[in-house]
């Protein structure tokens, strides 16, 4: 059987240390992500998911449970492997691109290779085989500040994919973008997961990007709410995820 790519196996995280001023934001959360999936995490604001993508990350410690990833267990892994592990087999893509301003785009997407100890000569078809994947060869020359938001992302993403990690984490890539460059980086996101077998945990807020994912996670109160799968087209999938997002609402006003 294949192995996840990522297993959260009964995962808390309490936040401060005395029991009066102690809060679980995580409260035995478990699931499994198997290569080549597209999932994507959702919840109302403070359901935790902000902290599930830290943890799962390795920018914060569970305070119980185990993460492996990759067959790796990471709740066990000290500071330094913790440091090298996330080099090699994560790729991040934030809400505010992260792109180094006075390095240029080939240089940004360089970087993970760099940091690796990646010779020079064997960076270079690297970064333009990812770039090629992602449209962005034209602009591989310039610098972040003389290129759009969209491009912006585009190379966040092919720094992200760059290294070939074992997941993408994406936390809210459109959440700067105006519609148009939104849908088109969920686009490419959906084409690099379905015809690459990139596999991608995202994080999100709008039920647009969400309805890219195969299959969605529903955080409420540190737990998983619910799951659903994206069934039919994705028209109809956008349907059902803002129906359990109408669930939440009327939980509110209940
Ligand atoms: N460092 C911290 N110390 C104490 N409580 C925290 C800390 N970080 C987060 N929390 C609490 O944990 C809960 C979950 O926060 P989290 O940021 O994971 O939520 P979220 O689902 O990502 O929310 P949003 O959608 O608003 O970003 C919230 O109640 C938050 O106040």
């Amino acid at each position: 059987m294949t192995k996840p790519v990522v297993h959260v196996d009964h995962v808390e995280k309490i936040f401060g240390r005395k029991s009066e001023n102690s809060f679980k934001a995580l409260d035995g959360v478990s699931f499994d992500i198997y290569p080549g999936e597209f999932v994507g995490i959702m919840g109302p604001s403070g359901a935790g998911k902000t902290t599930l993508l830290n943890v799962v990350s390795t920018l914060d410690q569970a305070t119980s449970g185990k993460i492996e990833i990759a067959g790796r267990d990471i709740t066990m892994m000290k500071q330094n492997e913790l440091a090298d592990f996330r080099s090699a087999e994560l790729g991040f893509i934030f809400q505010d691109f992260n792109l180094l301003e006075n390095l240029t785009i080939y240089e940004n997407i360089a970087l993970p290779l760099s940091l690796q100890g990646v010779a020079s000569k064997n960076i270079r078809p690297l970064v333009h085989q990812v770039a090629d994947k992602l449209g962005i060869k034209s602009i591989l020359g310039k610098y972040p500040v003389a290129v759009s938001g969209g491009q912006k992302q585009r190379a966040a993403a092919a720094r992200a994919l760059v290294h070939e990690p074992a997941i993408i984490l994406a936390d809210e890539p459109t959440g700067a973008l105006d519609s148009k460059n939104a849908r088109s980086l969920m686009e490419t996101m959906e084409h690099l997961n379905r015809h690459h077998s990139v596999s991608i945990m995202l994080v999100t807020h709008d039920p647009l990007s969400a309805s890219y994912c195969e299959r969605i996670l529903f955080i409420q109160d540190g737990t998983i709410y619910k799951e659903i799968r994206r069934t039919e087209d994705q028209a109809a999938f956008h349907q059902q995820i803002l129906n359990v997002l109408a669930e939440f609402s009327s939980l509110d006003q209940a």
